[in-house]
């Protein structure tokens, strides 16, 4: 037989990339990025330029088809594979990414007599303004004793799809009563792949976004009563379809679309799947132990465990929600690359962007050589990292940034270092919940785009967590995960895989180098991060809610 291959397409926050791989061991033959044309619409909606209240984020659809159409093509004409010995696509998203779409699967955006309207556009995943409804449904669910709260941390997060769903039948009953559908756009994106007929759900977003088990199904229908009388039957309704398990093929490639893709038509495509989880194969994680954090504009925490255990504010825990035969676990961090790049973009003096250029360097890496000559604690400063809100573990969107400790002195490449440290100090809250809670972690994997740019970043995080942190050798490890997914739908028959264990460890790999732990470092970390306990627990306990007053001041003087 041939060599055989896959691709695996990433939609990330910004872009989607696809990736072409060979299957017999991993090698990633070519990749093609295309940023979205729209990106993340955050201020006004397209063409009639409607402003969108603050918190809002959405995206356009189209942009996730272009993505298919462009990068795919890239992919195999760069490769010169002959697209016959192509077997298989998976693909990955950001989640909860979701959107209304009709009878016929088309997002209700595309319509021009509700495109004005900002609630029939997909709704991504760091829109937080669907907070009241989570705040009530947590309530309500807590009242009701309903038995899923563990299984997310204590707390339903207001990125996740029943919240999101809720907002859109408050502010905008019409757009709920023409919704056929709310899906998550990776099974959007796969039905599109594979004719929207056979819309399928991924057991990955259902259980982790969407409240979803594989034993009970959705919560009852008179616990979204209880919600409100007009969701009582929305999972038979716009939740309706068929949730099938990772690896799973979806469909086949259709003969329109591969002509698009430059692709053959009837190939296997998978199930869709979320980043964070993709990579966790990808970076070649499939048993308990390893913590892999998929590290760019936020971060997910992804672990396998045996038992269910109950660990505060963790993002879920979903049974095959990761690999088949364990219990999945997610947390994250809502912001961590944005951290550092609203300070790049709205708080670097201009002699440092002038500096960085005429070095002919970006600004993150010449504050990144700059914060590198201090050592831990010689800047004096401390950091909160809720620039996003907090989803672990207090899953909090109305929190926001702290940096305490300023000066006259203070430098920006201080600044800098002193946010990438609360980023770490953010994922030990993490690590430490979920090990202190039984679920084992040992040691960590990341991958992503941060460990590729910032050494600086990866030597504090082995500092403050006191573990060693190996790295995915792949640039594009959710792509190489979504591909793996790609082979198994194909299937060993096909020249792919039976399983995405066999597939993982045929084809992912993590680099030799590590960043190991500095034992001073480690000592002076563990002092500071005893610090940034008390400040987070004093700001996000409810010991003072100066953050959430100032949030209220801030809305009544907005209106
Ligand atoms: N040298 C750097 N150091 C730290 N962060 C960086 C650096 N360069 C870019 N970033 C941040 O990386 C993030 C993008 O990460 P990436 O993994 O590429 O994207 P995504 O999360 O969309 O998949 C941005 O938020 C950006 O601010
Ligand atoms: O929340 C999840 C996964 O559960 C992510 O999709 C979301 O944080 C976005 O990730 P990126 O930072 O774009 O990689």
């Amino acid at each position: 037989m041939s060599k055989k291959y896959a691709i695996g397409v990433d939609y990330g926050t910004e872009s989607g990339r696809a990736v072409l791989v060979d299957l017999s061991d991993g090698t990633e033959v070519a990749d093609h990025v295309t940023p979205y044309p729209h990106n993340v619409i955050d201020e006004k909606l397209p063409i009639s330029g409607i402003k969108l209240e603050y918190d809002w984020a959405l995206q356009h659809p189209q942009d996730y088809l272009e993505v298919l159409t462009r990068s795919v093509p890239a992919v195999v004409q760069a490769s010169g594979v002959d697209p016959a010995d192509i077997i298989g696509l998976g693909i990955d998203f950001t989640a909860c990414t979701m959107l209304p779409v009709d009878a016929q699967g088309q997002p209700l955006c595309f319509n021009p007599e509700l495109t004005n309207n900002p609630h029939s556009w997909v709704k991504l995943w760091k829109h937080h303004a669907a907070q009241d409804e989570a705040n009530l449904i947590n309530e309500i669910a807590e009242r009701r004793g309903e038995d899923f709260l563990p299984r997310y941390g204590g707390k339903i997060s207001s990125e996740w799809m029943i919240a999101k769903v809720w907002q859109i039948l408050n502010e905008a009953p019409d757009i709920y009563e023409q919704t056929d559908r709310f899906l998550e756009a990776t099974d959007w994106v796969v039905s599109q792949m594979t004719g929207t007929a056979e819309i399928v759900r991924n057991s990955c977003t259902a259980g982790y976004k969407a409240i979803w088990h594989k034993k009970k199904g959705y919560p009852s229908d008179e616990f979204f009563k209880a919600l409100d009388p007009r969701l009582e039957n929305v999972t038979q309704t716009k939740l309706r379809g068929e949730v099938v398990a990772l690896g799973t093929k979806a469909g086949e490639l259709t003969e329109s679309m591969a002509a698009l893709m430059g692709l053959q038509p009837g190939i296997a495509i998978a199930v869709g799947n979320v980043d964070a989880h993709a990579a966790v194969p990808g970076v070649g994680v499939v048993t308990p132990g390893k913590l892999v954090m998929a590290m760019g504009t936020s971060i997910c925490h992804m672990l396998l465990g045996t038992e269910e255990r109950e660990v505060e504010g963790m993002c879920g825990v979903v049974e095959d929600g990761i690999i088949p035969g364990y219990l999945g676990y997610e947390a994250g961090q809502s912001a961590v690359g944005d951290i550092f790049a609203w300070y790049v973009e709205q708080g670097v003096p201009a002699y440092v962007q002038a500096a960085a250029e005429q070095e002919g360097t970006n600004v993150h890496e010449w504050l990144e050589r700059h914060a590198s000559a201090y050592k831990p604690g010689e800047t004096g400063l401390l950091a909160l990292d809720w620039w996003n809100g907090n989803r672990s573990v207090l899953v909090d969107t109305e929190l926001n940034g702290l940096i305490l400790g300023y000066s006259l002195l203070t430098k920006p490449e201080e600044v800098y270092r002193s946010l990438l440290e609360a980023t770490a100090y953010g994922t030990r809250k993490i690590v430490d919940a979920f090990h202190n809670n039984g679920v084992e972690v040992q040691e960590l994997y990341a991958c992503g785009g941060l460990p590729q740019k910032n050494r600086l970043l990866m030597q504090i995080y082995a500092d403050v967590t006191n573990r060693e942190i190996k790295v995915a050798d792949s640039k594009q490890t959710p792509a190489l995960g979504a591909a793996m997914f790609g082979a198994v739908a194909a299937g060993a028959a096909k020249g792919g895989y039976d399983n995405i264990v066999d597939a993982a460890q045929k084809m992912a790999r993590v680099r030799k180098d590590t960043f190991k732990p500095i034992p001073e470092n480690v000592a002076v970390y563990e002092r500071l991060y005893q610090e940034y306990s008390k400040l987070h627990d004093y700001f996000g306990r409810g010991e003072n809610d100066v953050m959430k007053r100032l949030r209220a001041i801030r809305e009544e003087a907005r209106h």
